[in-house]
């Protein structure tokens, strides 16, 4: 006699699976799903507005979890962790590389298609992103303008100042450097942390000692390539912007004013890391 086969029924009954959740907390609690999935509100009739409007919210979701990574591994270098702070830097570049993959679903919008949207835009416009500007500014590329759009929402300026205010992620690395003997000039171990970072030659012969020697100097070597991984897939999301941007509305300026990919190519000149870019051709 064979026995029959299981039903889908049959198998969740096996498996005990809990039915009655009246007084459990759920996955849709845990995960706070009643305010996510109810935030999505499209301001145009038009279909295509769901897609844009979640493209934006996950994108802001994985800026979160960068910027909680970038926060404690600035903290794991500062405090001589350089460990934890790998582990933590490789995940920011993932995520880097996850947002560059979501361009490609977002260019799945034709030029008519935006063109039903973007008068519902009005002028909200991505430059406003303030988790995107502290991304920026921890990073190191610092512009006093940049908190402009922000001081209508105290609570998020304050936010976006203290990226501003604070030592980089390239700044704590050569404090590190500093630290471990190497000739990183004072200027750059003490300084006004709001001006732009200024590359320098004396910083790159410091790099230049732990690229020579890397089996000496192994874990700067290692931090040297994470910021190199990480500042590699911020161009290219750079990229990607850039070339959806025009794919989808051409030379059109920007809602947020600026002239729009004249803006964003301009962008893609920022270096974050320079000397560790540099030092490659002196080797
Ligand atoms: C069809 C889709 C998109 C178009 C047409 C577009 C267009 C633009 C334009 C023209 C700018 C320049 C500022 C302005 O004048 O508005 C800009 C900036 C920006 N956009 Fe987008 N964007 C799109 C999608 C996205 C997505 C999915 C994100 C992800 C969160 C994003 C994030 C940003 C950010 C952060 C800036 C400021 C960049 C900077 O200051 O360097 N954009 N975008
Ligand atoms: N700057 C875009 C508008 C835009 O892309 C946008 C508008 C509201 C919320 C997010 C946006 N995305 C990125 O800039 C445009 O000029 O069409």
């Amino acid at each position: 006699m064979t026995t029959p086969d299981p039903t889908p029924e049959s198998i969740v009954h096996a498996e005990q699976a809990r039915l009655d959740y009246r007084d459990a907390m759920t996955y849709g609690d845990y995960l706070q799903l009643d305010a996510i999935l109810n935030a999505q509100k499209p301001r145009s009739p038009d279909h295509n507005e769901m897609l844009f409007i979640i493209q934006h919210q996950t994108s802001e979701l994985w800026m979160k979890l960068m910027l909680h990574e970038l926060g404690a591994a600035k903290t794991a270098i500062a405090t001589d962790r350089l460990p934890e702070a790998f582990k933590m830097l490789a995940r920011v570049s993932r995520i880097m590389e996850q947002l560059v993959h979501a361009w490609d679903v977002l260019a799945t919008m034709t030029p008519p298609e935006y063109s039903a949207i973007r008068p519902y835009l009005a002028q909200s416009s991505g430059f406003q992103s303030y988790q995107y500007r502290c991304i920026e500014f921890s990073l190191g590329n610092k512009n006093a303008a940049m908190l402009r759009p922000h001081e209508h929402r105290p609570d998020l300026l304050a936010q976006v100042q203290a990226a501003y205010e604070a030592p980089s992620l390239y700044d704590e690395s050569l404090r590190l450097l500093a630290r471990r003997g190497l000739p990183v000039p004072a200027s750059h171990c003490e300084r006004d942390w709001t001006r732009p970072y200024e590359a320098s030659d004396a910083v790159e012969a410091a790099w230049l000692q732990v690229y020579r020697d890397p089996s000496h100097h192994w874990d700067l070597y290692q931090l040297g390539e994470e910021l190199t991984d990480l500042e590699d897939a911020f161009r290219l999301w750079r990229f990607r912007h850039l070339t959806t941007v025009e794919r989808v509305i051409g030379f059109k300026r920007g809602t947020g004013g600026t002239s729009g990919v004249g803006y964003l190519r301009k962008m893609l000149d920022v270096v974050l890391f320079p000397e560790i870019w540099k030092l490659r051709t002196d080797l």
